[in-house]
Parts: C-alpha cells; sequence; structure tokens
C-alpha cells in the first residue's frame, strides 16, 4: 500500500532524512518518535510533498507520489491530508467554514473566495463536526475554542478531503493531557471506524504505545527502529533518543493525573523529552 524506499531530504550539508526505506501493506496507526531534529517533521511533509525529497521514492498504491506534478499532485496532498502542531485555521473564521476549506483542492477559486459552498458540503461538514463531539461550536469563531477544540476542528477539515491517508505533525504537542487524550483518541476511532491509515509525530513514549499499532523510532534522519509498541522497552527508547543511563520515561509521561504537578512535567514534556 505504501513504500517508501530511500528516500533523502538534505538541506545544504545536513541530511536531515537519510534514505529512509518502509514498507506498510495495510492501513494502520503508525507513531514517529525520535528527538527534536531527528527528522520526523521531514519525513511527513516529504510524503504530503509540502517538502521536496532529494532522492528516493515514495509509492502508494502504485503511484509514483514524488513525480505527481499539478492536478496529480493537488489530488495526493487531497488523499494525503496533513494536520499540524499549530492547528493552522483562520481564527476569525467560523468553525464550518474553517471545516469547508477541506473542500478547496476541488474547488474554483472564485466559489471559495465568495464562500459559495454546496449545501451537502455544509451538511458533510457539520455531521464530521457531530462526530468529533463539537457539532455545538460550528457557527463560533474557530479562535474562541480551547486548543483540543480547535485540533479537532483542523481534524474535520482534513476529513473533509476524504483522505486516505492522515499525517500528523506532533498533533498533541500544543495541548494540555486531558485535550491531548481527546485528540488521540479522535484520531484512533477514525483509524478503527474509516479504515485510513494515520502517521503521527508524536513526542511522548506513553502515547505513541498507548495509541499506535507500530511505532517507527528515528534518529539522525534514518529509522533506528520499527515494532511493536511492547517492542519498545525503555532500553530501545534510550537508543532512539541517544539518551544516558538517567534517561526516565517519567519525563515524557502524558498521564492524565488531577494533580497538579502533572501540569509542570507537561510543560518539561513540550521542550521534549530526554
Ligand atoms: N527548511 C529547513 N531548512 C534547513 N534545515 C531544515 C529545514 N527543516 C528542517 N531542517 C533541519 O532538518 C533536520 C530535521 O528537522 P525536522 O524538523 O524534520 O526534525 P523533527 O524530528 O521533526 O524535530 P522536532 O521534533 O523538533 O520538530 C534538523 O536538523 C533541522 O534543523
Amino acid at each position: 500500500m505504501l513504500e517508501v524506499k530511500g528516500l533523502t531530504k538534505r538541506f545544504g550539508a545536513n541530511v536531515a532524512v537519510d534514505a529512509v526505506s518502509l514498507s506498510v501493506d495495510r492501513p494502520c496507526m503508525i507513531g514517529v518518535i525520535g528527538r527534536s531534529g531527528a527528522g520526523k517533521s521531514t519525513l511527513l511533509r516529504m510524503m504530503n510533498r509540502l517538502t521536496e525529497a532529494s532522492g528516493g521514492e515514495i509509492l502508494f498504491d502504485g503511484r509514483d507520489v514524488l513525480s505527481l506534478t499539478g492536478r496529480e499532485k493537488r489530488g495526493w496532498q487531497s488523499d494525503c491530508a496533513m494536520i499540524f502542531q499549530q492547528f493552522n485555521l483562520v481564527p476569525r473564521m467560523d468553525v464550518v467554514s474553517n471545516v469547508l476549506h477541506g473542500t478547496l483542492g476541488r474547488r474554483s477559486t472564485l466559489a471559495t473566495m465568495f464562500s459559495l459552498y454546496p449545501e451537502e458540503d455544509i451538511h458533510t461538514a457539520i455531521d464530521i463536526l457531530d462526530r468529533l463531539g463539537i457539532a455545538q461550536h460550528a457557527a463560533k469563531r474557530a479562535e474562541a475554542l480551547s486548543g483540543g477544540q480547535q485540533q479537532r476542528v483542523a481534524i474535520a477539515r482534513a476529513l473533509m478531503q476524504d483522505p486516505k491517508v492522515i499525517l500528523a505533525d506532533e498533533p498533541i504537542a500544543s495541548l494540555d493531557p486531558m485535550n491531548a487524550q481527546t485528540v488521540m483518541e479522535a484520531l484512533r476511532r477514525i483509524h478503527d471506524e474509516d479504515g485510513r491509515m494515520v502517521i503521527a509525530n508524536l513526542h511522548t513514549l506513553d502515547t505513541a504505545r498507548r495509541y499506535c499499532d507500530r511505532i517507527l523510532g528515528m534518529r539522525d534522519g534514518r529509522i533506528v527502529f520499527d515494532g511493536t509498541p511492547e517492542q519498545l522497552t525503555t532500553g530501545v527508547a534510550r537508543d532512539i533518543y541517544g539518551a544516558g543511563t538517567d534517561f526516565s520515561e517519567a519525563a515524557t509521561s502524558t498521564e492524565i493525573r488531577d494533580t497538579a504537578p502533572v501540569a509542570a512535567v507537561e510543560r518539561r514534556l513540550a521542550k521534549v523529552t530526554v
């Protein structure tokens, strides 16, 4: 289904992604972990063609992703929706309009400029918001919502594209633990119920273990671990992060506890993780 071969990205002399190869034969939920600068974002951005690769190949259902141009490239970007840490919503625009922006790729510029959305699309947008538990906020401005709610709007916008793959680049890095859980549960449900592939860059080990079927560990642009949550032992994690014996998983925990110190842990976490 997805085949990545020797995928490489160089920024000048810096090799951000170094000959990554990867094979996914059925839709699953994949977490990518690794310390800051390991190449996780660049890997996802190349898959979506937001960043051009320096070399290698990406095949999806036989489609040679890196050679697509024009309409075909836009078609791929629609099949492979991206979600970002900072949500990338239009803050002053209402929630439904933000979600309808997900149809941009298949609409004329003029129709979009005047917000001329087919009634059917509006119903679909509201159904998706309902599914994500935020339909009651449909008429509010995006900026009036909490971070977790805004991320769910971003997921709804992605779902409007009816994508085969959802690429989530640090989707919960800006969220408190409760909102982080809601967003991860939404992504998992989208995978379970719709059979869409989800690939998420995650900063925290326990999140990757809890929600993903498969975990990739990146270090210095390479995949140094590819296995199940059970195989991701503390020792393996220490290698991925290039950490010493003082490596503490607790420092990467997003466990929800109703005690105040958790907030402090979360703040440390935002910086990352080992
Ligand atoms: N546009 C760019 N120009 C130059 N160098 C870049 C660019 N984007 C990323 N890099 C470099 O590529 C390497 C990988 O960066 P990348 O953002 O993919 O890592 P990451 O694992 O996603 O890190 P983080 O968790 O901090 O987001 C880093 O050394 C980074 O400085």
